[in-house]
C-alpha cells in the first residue's frame, strides 16, 4: 500500500484480501441478476473489488447512523432515520452507471432489509427546448446545463426523509422525458450518480456533496473512455435503426462511417472538455478513487485517509 499525502493506493491484489471471508458470496440469483445488469461485467471484479467495498460501505453506513442517533441525543430530539447518501462521480462514458447498479444490486444482497435507491443527475439537465434557448445545445453535461438548484431541493428532502420527484432523462430520445418522474422515498440508501456530484456550484451555497456520506470517483484513462463512449455509441446506433423514434435514428439509417465521425467530434468538442475542464478537477474530493484499466477491470483503488 503506497501512501499519498491525504490517500492511500491501493493494488488490485491487495484490496481484494480485505475482508474477503467476511462478505458472503452471492447467490446464484444475484449473479444472474449482475448479468442481466450487463452481462460483460466481470465476476472477478465483484468478489475481489465490490465485495470488500460493500464491508467498507457497511462500516460508514453503520458510523453514519451511531452519529445521527447520538446528535438526536445531544438534541434532546426523537431518533430518526437519516438516509445514507452515496455519490458516484466521474467522465461521460467511464461506468459511473454500471458501477452504481451493481452496488445497489450488491448492497440490496447484502441489507435485505435496507431499501437502497439509485438515481442519476441525468434527469437535472434542463431539457433540450431550454437549452436551445440558452443556446446550451453544445454544452450539455457544463454545470450550466444542469438545473443545480433543483438537484440540491431533491437531495435535501431526501435527507430529510420527504417523498422526492427527479425527472427523467433518456439517453434515447437526448432529452428529458416530459411529465416522467421517479420518486423516490424515504430510502436507508441512495446512490446518486452522475458527472457533476461532486462539482462546486457557481450560485448554491451549498455543494450537492455536502449530503454525501461517501463518494467514489470513477477514473480511468481519456484513450479507454474515448473508446466505451464509441462502442456505446454503435450499441445505441444497433438498437436506433429500427426506432424512428430515436434520436439516432437517421445515422443508424445512414453512412456507418459519418455517423462515427460525428460520434467522435461529440466527444472531442463536447464530452472531452467537460472532462478536463470541469469533472477531473473533482477528483480528489471523493472519498474512494476506482481507477479502471482498458478492459473496464479495476486496476487499483486510492483511499481517502482523512
Ligand atoms: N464493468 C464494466 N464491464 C464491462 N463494460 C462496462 C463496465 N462498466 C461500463 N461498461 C460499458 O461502458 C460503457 C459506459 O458505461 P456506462 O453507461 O455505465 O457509463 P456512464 O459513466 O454512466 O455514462 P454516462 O455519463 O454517459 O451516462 C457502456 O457501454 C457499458 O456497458
Ligand atoms: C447526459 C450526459 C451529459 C451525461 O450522462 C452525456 O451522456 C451527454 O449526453 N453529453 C453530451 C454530449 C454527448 O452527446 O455525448
Amino acid at each position: 500500500m503506497e501512501n499519498q499525502i491525504n490517500y492511500y493506493k491501493i493494488s488490485r491484489k491487495e484490496w481484494s484480501g480485505f475482508y474477503k471471508d467476511q462478505v458472503a458470496p452471492l447467490t446464484e440469483a444475484e449473479l444472474e441478476k449482475i448479468k442481466s445488469l450487463n452481462d460483460r461485467i466481470s465476476l472477478a471484479d465483484v468478489s475481489d473489488i465490490y465485495l470488500p467495498l460493500v464491508h467498507l460501505l457497511h462500516l460508514f453506513f453503520k458510523t453514519h447512523q451511531q452519529q445521527q442517533d447520538d446528535q438526536a441525543k445531544f438534541l434532546g430530539i426523537r431518533p430518526h432515520k437519516v438516509p445514507f447518501i452515496l455519490g458516484i462521480a466521474g467522465s461521460v462514458a467511464v461506468g459511473k452507471s454500471t458501477t452504481a447498479r451493481l452496488l445497489k444490486v450488491l448492497l440490496s444482497a447484502h441489507f435485505p432489509a435496507k431499501k437502497v435507491d439509485l438515481i442519476t443527475t441525468d434527469g437535472f439537465l434542463y431539457p433540450n427546448a431550454t437549452l436551445k434557448k440558452k443556446r446550451l445545445m453544445k454544452r450539455k453535461g457544463f454545470p450550466e446545463s444542469y438545473d443545480m438548484e433543483r438537484l440540491i431541493n431533491f437531495i435535501n428532502d431526501v435527507k430529510n426523509n420527504l417523498p422526492a420527484k427527479a425527472p427523467v432523462y433518456s439517453h434515447k430520445i437526448y432529452d428529458i422525458v416530459p411529465g416522467e418522474y421517479e420518486t423516490i422515498a424515504s430510502p436507508d440508501i441512495l446512490i446518486v450518480e452522475g458527472i457533476n456530484v461532486l462539482q462546486l456550484p457557481s450560485k448554491q451555497q451549498i455543494y450537492v456533496s455536502d449530503f454525501f456520506d461517501f463518494s467514489i470517483y470513477v477514473d480511468a484513462k481519456e484513450e479507454h473512455i474515448k473508446r466505451w463512449y464509441l462502442e456505446r455509441f454503435g450499441m445505441l446506433l444497433d438498437t436506433a435503426f429500427k426506432d424512428p423514434t430515436n434520436y439516432y435514428y437517421p445515422y443508424a439509417l445512414g453512412d456507418c462511417a459519418k455517423a462515427f465521425a460525428m460520434a467522435e467530434a461529440v466527444w472531442d468538442e463536447i464530452d472531452h472538455p467537460n472532462l478536463h475542464d470541469y469533472i477531473l478537477p473533482t477528483k480528489k474530493r471523493a472519498d474512494l478513487i476506482i481507477v479502471k484499466g482498458k478492459d473496464h477491470l479495476i486496476d487499483e483503488l486510492l483511499l481517502r485517509k482523512y
